[in-house]
């Protein structure tokens, strides 16, 4: 083994603690790296590598940054998923023989970061510990900016492990090593990368003084265990104590609606699936928070949708009360503007990183709240007036600070100039002392320009020489020999001290080291002072966020006209005008169309929805459920009426996004999902699945999609939205009780096809999958050919002539005639042209009908049922004279040339002709 100089031997013993870490070392004013660590930082943050002398036969590689400066790299390196175990001096070098101590003082990871870009103001920066004893599983997921720990636990599931994981989206995870190892083949499946830890040492002793006996007891044992290990790491890396960790959340799973990964991306709670950005997702659409603990605790709410009524209803009747007061509002928002990230200045004052200026926006912050307390407990809400008088206004920690801290407080807490004058005596004094130190020096200056007649003469300072007097260059000749006493020349200027100013300047420095030094001491002691307190400002957090949580979900529900959902006691679930929250945003006004929703055991539990591509399935099927999620985390939701079971889970199957995932392809990764669902879902769960069978050839697509419905019909027995483009599906209806069809409206007219968004009852004959290829742009050759082949594909399933439809799912010319085979569905056009209906007058009457749906229905008919039924109400159409004028006086409206009261009238009219149809 090569034989290293003892500075590189004590770098070998400390780096041996922090194998999987960069090491910084401290040298004087530099962090240096050596070896492994050298090459690779080097590379990662773009600094010169250099090698140096150690004793060993080559010279070690070795990099190092400025120690004023580290606080970037290190930032650097954990944004890229590294850690970094910082070593300093543990004695003055200036004053030790032989080598100084150093020692790691604290290791920076991932989830154990304190500030940096990777803390976002708005969200979380989660360390998660999980661990399995006894066949139980148990989390604890921990924020330490903000002082957040949650723990929770259930009978061992790899699924439960990796939903919940998902919610909190850490950035590191630690704990038992084969759980890990589990987690790590679903890494793909959380948004941000994320740095695994084994970690297997407990600390159980340790825990029990981080959070007092009493609460540690009523632990569950594996709750217990797994926050013995989180500390026993926070402890090891940390290395200080973790005064914000006061409070443990503990939760219960099943308090909680069940959302796995795939089903918060596919409904785009808080991130879009392509861009995997805040904008267009439902967590942006409703974020009016004005403080960052109040979106972050709007984040946790959607991400947890409650299950018991009680809570959903203390939650709604906050917001309708608010919805219902636009001035309280206003005045609450105001007042929540003003107040800082209370949380995350907690973190820092346990921390041990607050300086003055965090002191005086906990001091700011503070003084909002007797407004806000004032205003909930006035306020005519039950919920607001219970947390209002729950509220603990903190008042002398906010005087403490007003009494100590200056208004424009320095960044530094150790240069001075950040304690009050007044509020320490000694300080005072030392600060008279140096002022009348400074004035004796200025009134030296005058006396010494009149006693050499020097008018440039100046008396500077410098840390290095201290006070001097400067003389120019050109005035020299005029100084009188021996006046002072040479000490430094500069390029056109001399600079002399006396003895006398020499004496002063040590009364003026040493003055100004006690000052900086007691300023220092009193601002700990603050700070101290109100580290004892972190407990109740905590509390006061959690009171503020849920406040401006309710104030932005009202002002959200107002602005887009939500309504509050009533929760009902059974199973049904009735929406009446419909709306997919954040599509109907995005839309220019008024675009979006409402669309009602039953699904209940008289009407059906199950809706089977085709329709072409484009037209609106998926985004239907997506706000159902994100109807159900916004009222249960206690929001209006956006319908004109609403009546909501309390769902268990949602899983959803929708889009292609997670295609990626390890590998799988599209099809296995629907099956694995349809298998989880078969086992987990319950009858009060919500199932939509989108496609279902896409992905395989269509006999089997279409034979498993059946199984799969009979199944989520016979045996689950819950809600479910399914669509399909095998439009043969459709003769389910016939044999589940519990399944409608539903699809969805497009009017055609010559070589174009108009997407009319509404949900009509009945099957859909038509995917229209080749005109929407031609929409996306595809070159007309291709679309051409597309349709050619469409139609020898109909001609071998149809040799005599007639016309048919089909979905984009068809393979090949024998599948088309299997299809055609086993249909037991009619296209739209042969039923026409048996019933003797023209088929030019058949298309424009089927518009007539689509068109119908949009003016006079709401709810979809329930007497309808298929195609078949559809072109029944064709004929009926066309032999009702009453309806045809009806069609014709809307179609014959010259709108652009009506003024509003003309306009007024001819609706009016419309209304009275509807009522005798
Ligand atoms: N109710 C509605 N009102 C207005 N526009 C809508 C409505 N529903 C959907 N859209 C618009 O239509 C587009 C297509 O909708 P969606 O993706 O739901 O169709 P789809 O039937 O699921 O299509 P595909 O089968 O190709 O996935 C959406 O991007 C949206 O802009």
């Amino acid at each position: 083994m090569a034989q290293y100089t003892p500075m590189i031997e004590q770098y070998l013993k400390v780096k041996e603690g922090a194998k999987d870490a960069f090491l910084f070392f401290r040298l004087g004013d530099f962090y240096e790296m050596f070896f492994e660590d050298a090459i690779l930082a080097s590379k990662e943050l773009e600094i010169t590598l250099t090698g140096r002398e150690g004793g060993g036969a080559e010279k070690i590689p070795m990099c190092g940054v400025p120690y004023h400066a580290a606080e970037g790299y290190i930032q650097r390196l954990i944004e890229k998923g590294y850690k970094v175990a910082i070593c300093e001096q543990l004695e003055d070098a200036s004053v030790t023989k032989g080598m100084v101590k150093r020692d790691i003082v604290r290791v920076v990871t991932p989830g154990t970061v304190m500030d940096g870009k990777i803390i976002a103001d708005k969200s979380n920066n989660y360390l998660v510990c999980v661990t399995e004893s006894d066949g139980m599983m148990a989390l604890a997921a921990c924020d330490l900016t903000t002082g957040e720990l949650y723990v929770t636990s259930v009978l061992s599931g790899a699924e439960w492990l990796r939903d919940e994981i998902g919610i909190y989206e850490p950035a590191e995870i630690i704990g038992d090593p084969a759980l890990l190892e589990l987690l790590r083949s679903e890494t793909p499946l959380l948004a941000k990368p994320v740095v695994y830890t084994p970690w297997e040492k407990r600390e159980e002793e340790l825990a029990r003084r981080q959070f007092g006996e009493a609460v540690w007891v009523r632990l569950e044992k594996e709750r217990g265990q797994c926050l013995a290990l989180l500390i026993s790491y926070l402890n090891e890396t940390q290395r200080r104590s973790m005064g914000q960790l006061s409070q443990i959340s503990p939760y219960e799973p099943g308090n909680y609606m069940i959302l796995d990964p795939f089903t918060r991306r596919n409904l785009e709670l808080t991130e879009t699936v392509r861009e995997r950005s805040k904008k267009g997702s439902l967590l942006w659409l409703l974020d009016r928070t004005e403080t960052s603990m109040g979106a972050r605790l709007l984040r946790r709410r959607i991400d947890k949708p409650l299950l018991q009524r009680a809570p959903i209803e203390r939650r709604l009747e906050a917001v309708d009360y608010l919805y219902n007061q636009f001035i309280v509002r206003e005045d609450l928002r105001l007042a929540l503007k003003e107040i800082y990230d209370l949380e995350r200045l907690v973190g820092r004052i346990a921390f041990g990183s607050a300086n003055g200026r965090d002191m005086n926006a906990l001091k700011l912050s503070l003084a909002q709240i007797p407004a806000l307390k004032e205003l909930c407990m006035t306020s005519g809400s039950a919920t607001l007036r219970e947390i209002g008088a729950s509220m603990d206004e903190c008042a002398e920690i906010r005087e403490d600070i007003d009494r100590a801290i200056v208004e424009d407080a320095p960044v530094s807490v150790r240069d001075g100039g950040i304690i009050r004058s007044g509020y320490h005596a000694r300080l005072d004094e030392l600060r008279e002392a140096s002022s009348n130190g400074k004035r004796w020096i200025a009134e030296l200056e005058a006396k010494e320009r009149l006693a050499t007649g020097i008018k440039s003469l100046k008396i500077g300072y410098n840390k290095i020489f201290g006070y001097f007097i400067e003389i120019t260059k050109s005035n020299l000749a005029a100084l009188p020999e021996g006046r002072y006493e040479r000490k430094q020349t500069l390029a056109n200027a001399e600079r002399f001290v006396t003895p006398e100013l020499k004496e002063k300047e040590a009364l003026i420095l040493e003055a100004q080291d006690k000052m900086t030094d007691l300023e220092y001491s009193l601002f700990t002691e603050l700070r101290d002072r109100i580290s004892g307190q972190i407990p109740r400002l905590q509390n006061l957090a959690e009171k503020v966020a849920e406040i401006d949580v309710y104030q932005c979900l009202a002002a959200v529900s107002a602005e887009h006209r939500f309504v509050k959902p009533v929760l009902s006691d059974g199973y049904d679930l009735r929406l009446e005008g419909g709306r997919h929250p954040v599509v109907e945003a995005v839309l220019k006004e008024s675009a979006f169309i409402a669309n009602g929703s039953t699904l209940s055991k008289e009407d059906g539990n199950i809706l089977l929805i085709t329709g072409p591509n484009m037209a609106g399935k998926s985004t239907y099927m997506r706000q159902v459920a994100l109807i159900c999620i916004m009222a249960q985390i206690g929001c209006f939701v956006p319908a004109s009426s609403a009546e909501v079971p309390l769902i268990d889970r949602i899983f959803t199957r929708i889009g292609a996004a997670d295609d990626l995932i390890g590998g799988q392809s599209t099809f296995m990764v629907e099956m694995a999902d349809i298998q989880v669902m078969t086992e987990k879902a319950t009858a009060r769960s919500l199932i939509i699945i989108d496609e279902l069978g896409r992905g395989t050839s269509t006999s089997e697509g279409m034979a498993i999609a059946q199984a799969v419905i009979e199944y989520v019909h016979d045996t689950i027995s819950c809600k479910a939205l399914v669509s399909t483009h095998f439009h043969e599906l459709a003769h389910l209806e016939e044999s589940l009780k519990g399944l409608k069809n539903y699809s969805m409206a497009v009017q055609e007219s010559g070589d174009k096809v108009n997407f009319l968004r509404k949900l009509v009852p009945g099957a859909a004959d038509s995917s229209y999958g080749i005109y929407c290829a031609r929409l996306a742009g595809l070159p007309e050759g291709i679309i051409d050919r597309a349709y050619g082949l469409l139609r020898s594909i109909e001609q071998a399933a149809y040799p005599g002539g007639s016309s048919i439809h089909y979905g984009g799912g068809l393979e090949s010319q024998a599948a088309a005639k299997e299809v055609a085979t086993t249909s037991i569905q009619q296209p739209e056009s042969v039923i026409a042209e048996t019933s003797g209906i023209p088929a030019d007058s058949y298309s424009s009457i089927a518009d007539e009908v689509v068109q119908l749906s949009i003016f006079g229905e709401e709810e979809p008919r329930k007497n309808r049922k298929g195609s078949a039924n559809q072109s029944a109400v064709v004929t009926e159409v066309q032999e009702n004279p009453a309806i045809k004028e009806f069609i014709a006086s809307v179609r014959n409206a010259d709108l652009m040339n009506m003024t509003p009261l003309q306009a007024m009238s001819l609706l009016n009219d419309l209304k009275m002709k509807a009522k005798d149809l």
